[in-house]
């Protein structure tokens, strides 16, 4: 049977890099250099991918081939826009830096000689601006082709180690009348000056029909934005006509803001939200900028309906220094809203008593899916993070080779040398009756059996309804099967910016806006079906996709490996709290929500307290010392 007998537009890892197996096999690569029509070869590509099990048409191969490569020229010429990290995200990186390497120089000269003038090869020639993603597999495209009219002969651009073939404009090429030399080698000075001349000209090209291509890409991006607002007007129009019928909804207080689909980026706790009353969108050239209107002279929703019931707004919560709440709400924004002056209170109200009533076990038994041959540290420093939080029991469920050393750290931790053997979900779900959290990821690897477990160990915890933090490797599994958390809504996402990024592309299919990370971190949570998104970085920001709330406790200037762990081990504690606590304590806030402003904020006070006495030679570990007294400091006093 096939293993992609459903064609999509998407392309897993797994079929791409079977793709790239086969393009980069001699033959193929052989095929394509010596060839100015390539056709046959992506069928015989196509052919070689159906035998591996994935069915594609050899339109669609080359289309991908086409991406890959542009994806790559673009990370290899630094033309990139994701703060110059854009090469960790070109998944395929190495493997298309090998291929094209390997790649047979091509003599421009035998191009000339072999009379393809005007011939264009599919294969070499990367002129198109980016194809909509979701139309891939068709080769239709969504908007406007930029047209770059490309007459004359090839002449190779070198990219790194390789050369590949593009075409020269008529005015730097000397027109369409340029006759083919009749000596080959008569004058090898004038060759080579031409060449260069050649050279630059087609540099010059390529930086035109970039220019093209990213305005393009932005008029794409526009038009999908705009695609997204005229949803949020018809869900807005849905929420009012429901308000109107109902009269503890329809209390909503002049609280409404310009209809600007805003981010905080600029705000300042305290200061009003009409001071950054603009749409940030992608590149200068097309922002849409909204006048600043200072927010007295924006109509109430009573006398100004539209300002609610068409655009979703954003309220900004002055809160203490360390937070600051971004909602998005709807008519139906008061009974969102209430109770998100500060969150921090709410945080305090999940902690449990400490009474001698309870037995072990009641305040938390937490398990870390983690840890293999080479990460031990981080399942350790969540799981006992977890303990020192207030959890009674954690458990870290390994492989085999990581569990003597985790042990070794420490001997109140319970450890499972499971997570590799060949019945580890039947293992680990004998457990499952009596965890109240899971937090999968820390230290997982990426070894394809230990993420597959994960993976099915996923699926049994939302079975059972157990909250699930998913955080490092365990984001990679998600990045690569989205499904498996999708929608789940006790399920907290805990990405670093390098981990959000993937997230994001993997579910957008486009380059992640850097300079809006609220909105993108909305929209992943949208995506992924409102799903609790813990974006961490300077600010942490925390959102459920209808609100954003920032995370601004004082931390300190070092980032030592293992932080996020802390913070990932603290959560699955919080998050048991706050979904065993009644709506009353957490004002009806979305639980998860809730549970991650804590552990943001713990994290933070914990590297601070551990920075002011160690200053750089701060680790994790003397983080954890710091987790009792950061604790009772933010949540106790
Ligand atoms: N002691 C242990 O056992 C520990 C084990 N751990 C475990 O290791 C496993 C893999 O985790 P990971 O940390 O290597 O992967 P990930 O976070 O993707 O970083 C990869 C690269 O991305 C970059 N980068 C990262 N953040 C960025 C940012 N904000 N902004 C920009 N760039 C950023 C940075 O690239 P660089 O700067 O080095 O080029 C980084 O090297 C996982 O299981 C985890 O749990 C850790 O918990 C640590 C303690
Ligand atoms: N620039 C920063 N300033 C202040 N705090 C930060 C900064 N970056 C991250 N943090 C804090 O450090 C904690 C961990 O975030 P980090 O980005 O280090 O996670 P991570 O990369 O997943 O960690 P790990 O090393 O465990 O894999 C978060 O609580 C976050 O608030």
């Amino acid at each position: 049977m096939l293993a992609n007998s459903t064609r999509g537009f998407l392309w897993s890892d797994v079929e791409t890099r079977t793709l790239l197996n086969i393009w980069g096999e001699r033959d193929i690569q052989t095929a394509l250099g010596g060839n100015f029509r390539n056709s046959h070869v992506y069928r015989d590509v196509a052919r070689r991918l159906v035998i591996m099990g994935f069915e594609r048409t050899p339109e669609q191969c080359r289309v991908r081939i086409k991406s890959l490569k542009r994806q790559f020229i673009l990370a290899k010429e630094g033309n990139l826009r994701n703060n110059g990290q854009y090469h960790k995200i070109c998944k395929f990186y190495d493997a298309m830096e090998t291929i094209l390497s390997c790649r047979p120089q091509i003599d421009p000269q035998e191009l000339l000689d072999s009379g393809a003038v005007g011939d264009e090869t599919e294969e070499e020639v990367d002129t198109d601006p980016p194809q909509d993603p979701y139309l891939e597999s068709t080769g239709e495209s969504s908007y406007p082709e930029t047209q770059v009219k490309l007459e004359y002969p090839p002449t190779p651009v070198t990219v790194g180690n390789s050369t590949t073939v593009r075409q020269i404009s008529s005015q730097s090429a000397g027109g369409p009348s340029s006759k083919r030399p009749k000596k080959r080698h008569a004058d090898l000075a004038l060759d080579s000056v031409t060449k260069r001349l050649l050279e630059q000209s087609a540099e010059q090209n390529f930086y035109q029909m970039e220019e093209q291509r990213l305005q393009a890409e932005d008029h794409r991006r526009e038009a999908k934005h705009a695609r997204e607002l005229h949803m949020l007007q018809v869900l807005g129009q849905m929420f009012s006509s429901i308000a109107t019928r109902n009269p503890v909804a329809t209390a909503t207080p002049n609280t409404a803001m310009p209809p600007a689909l805003n981010t905080m980026e600029s705000m300042q706790p305290g200061v009003p939200m009409s001071a950054s009353g603009q749409m940030r969108r992608g590149r200068s050239s097309h922002r849409r900028v909204r006048s600043p209107q200072p927010q007295a002279e924006w109509p109430s929703h009573h006398s100004h309906p539209q300002s609610q019931a068409e655009w979703p707004s954003y309220h900004s919560q002055p809160q203490s220094n360390a937070g600051l709440v971004l909602e998005r709400s709807f008519s139906l924004g008061t009974a969102a809203r209430r109770g998100m002056d500060d969150i921090l209170p709410l945080v305090k109200n999940i902690v449990p008593q400490l009474t001698s009533k309870k037995h072990k076990g009641q305040d938390g038994q937490i398990a870390i899916i983690g840890g293999c041959q080479e990460y031990t540290g981080a399942p350790y420093f969540a799981a006992i993070s977890a303990l020192k939080v207030g959890a009674d029991v954690s458990h870290v469920f390994c492989a085999k080779a990581a569990a003597t050393v985790i042990k070794s750290y420490s001997p109140e931790l319970i450890v499972h040398p499971v997570l590799d053997s060949p019945n580890a979900v039947e293992e680990i779900e004998k457990w499952l009756p009596r965890l109240h959290c899971l937090v999968v990821g820390p230290g997982l690897g990426r070894d394809e059996m230990l993420l597959k477990t994960a993976k099915e160990v996923i699926e049994k915890s939302k079975a059972r309804d157990i909250p699930i933090v998913i955080d490092a490797d365990g984001l990679w599994l998600v990045a690569q099967q989205p499904s498996v958390i999708q929608g789940y809504k006790k399920g907290i996402l805990t990405p670093n910016y390098m981990e959000f990024t993937q997230l994001y592309e993997a579910m957008h299919h486009e380059p992640l806006d850097s300079s809006d990370h609220q909105r993108s971190a909305m929209e992943l949570s949208v995506a992924m079906g409102n799903l609790t998104v813990v974006l961490k970085g300077e600010d942490d920001l925390i959102t459920d996709g209808n609100k954003v709330i920032l995370c601004r406790q004082e931390g300190s200037g070092c980032r030592c490996g293992g932080q996020g762990d802390l913070l990932s081990g603290s959560l699955g504690v919080l998050a048991h709290w706050a979904y065993t606590s009644s709506a009353d304590m957490t004002k009806s806030v979305n639980p998860s929500v809730v549970a991650a402003f804590g552990a943001c904020s713990l994290t933070r006070q914990c590297n601070k307290q551990a920075f002011h006495k160690h200053w750089r030679a701060t680790t994790t570990t003397d983080m954890i010392q710091e987790i009792s007294s950061a604790f009772k400091k933010l949540f106790e006093s």
